[in-house]
């Protein structure tokens, strides 16, 4: 607590702070023997604290500092586990990103007075959903506004995968580039491709608009809505789309349904010529059988944002092999879209702590 302390009766500063510390430990104790309800009353109206797991940028701290208690874990690297849980007790909200697991332990211990989760990110895998909705914490996620970002990045690294941008970089700087030569360094087009797009929502959809440039012969997709004929696509079985496809799209989210649906088995049913792309969550991969279907030429290749786990082992197989193209998991990381998402995760906070309607509210 801050006072500004005028002085008309000539007494020393030093004197006044002792009293009115004493003061403030009289308050303390007689609200100690307030019944509960007026203690939880008093206590409601203090600022609400808050524990933000990075460094989110001014835009969104400021926001937060101008309703809440701010702690910041502002470190590059995330977070120990130990360091968010010794944190998180008895905080109102908990801004987490997908590097933290947020499950029972957690919560537990941030304390019954947690009234909010909000994650920097449209993926929630992250957070143990039927813990939080059992204590009744809101949700706030970042839908939307990293939707075009990550369709952007999909478009780059489906042609850095299928045009072979990165070891072509790599032949140009290290005197492999001998010469033009009529078919080193090729890869399927795009051109007159069939695309198939496996999770057909918000981020698959903008990525089939974005495909619409590069002069594609036929749109599949799968997706839970039932619906067809979305943009021009064929809403087709996965197994329809797996074998009729020349470049695969992963873009759906990771569930206990689509939990390495991609397999030996559906990477057998792709074609020889095919193209693998996924920028949703690694999970959805069974990587060892992606590795196997690499090698053993079942597939062409294969452009991942995401892994398992993350970051990927500098020893991992998929490092290895050529026609692998593997990011550190940057399809939402254009300057505009990260800012967007931390301004928004802070928005989902505060409106939740004055229980107001949150912008982007998980609801299960
Ligand atoms: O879930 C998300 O938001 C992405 O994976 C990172 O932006």
């Amino acid at each position: 607590m801050q006072f500004l302390i005028k002085n008309p009766l000539g007494a020393d500063h030093m004197h006044i702070l002792r009293h009115l510390s004493k003061i403030e430990k009289i308050v303390h104790r007689t609200i100690a023997q307030f019944p509960a309800e007026a203690r939880s009353f008093l206590s409601n109206m203090a600022r609400p604290t808050v524990y933000v797991t990075r460094d989110i940028g001014p835009e969104a701290t400021d926001l937060l500092k101008n309703h809440c208690d701010v702690t910041i874990w502002a470190h590059s690297e995330p977070v120990s586990r130990a360091d968010l849980i010794s944190n998180v007790q008895g905080k109102d909200a908990l801004f987490c990103l997908l590097t933290e697991k947020i499950d029972k332990e957690v919560l537990n211990r941030a304390g019954s007075q947690l009234k909010v989760v909000a994650t920097m990110s449209v993926g929630f895998d992250h957070l143990d959903l039927n813990e939080l909705k059992a204590r009744n914490v809101r949700i706030g996620y970042t839908p939307d506004v990293l939707t075009p970002a990550t369709a952007e990045l999909t478009i780059a690294l489906l042609l850095a995968t299928s045009r072979r941008l990165l070891e072509a970089s790599e032949e140009a700087r290290t005197g492999g580039w001998k010469a033009w030569s009529p078919f080193w360094l090729c890869g399927p087009s795009l051109n007159g491709a069939t695309v198939g797009v496996v999770g057909f929502g918000r981020i698959g959809q903008e990525v089939a608009k974005r495909l619409n440039g590069f002069g594609i012969q036929k749109l599949l997709y799968t997706n839970q809505s039932g619906k067809d004929n979305i943009l021009g696509g064929h809403r087709v079985p996965l197994d329809e789309l797996l074998s009729a496809s020349d470049f695969v799209i992963s873009t759906c989210a990771l569930t206990p349904e689509t939990k390495e649906m991609f397999n030996d088995e559906t990477f057998k049913k792709m074609k020889s010529n095919a193209v693998f792309i996924n920028t949703s969550r690694g999970g959805v991969v069974d990587q060892d059988a992606l590795i196997r279907a690499l090698k053993n030429g079942t597939i062409w290749g294969a452009g991942l944002d995401v892994t398992t786990p993350e970051p990927l082992p500098l020893d991992s197989e998929l490092f290895k092999l050529k026609n692998c193209v593997v990011l550190p998991h940057i399809g939402s990381a254009s300057i505009e879209t990260r800012n967007a998402m931390a301004v928004l995760t802070a928005r989902n906070i505060v409106s939740a702590l004055k229980g107001e309607t949150m912008p982007s509210e998980l609801l299960i």
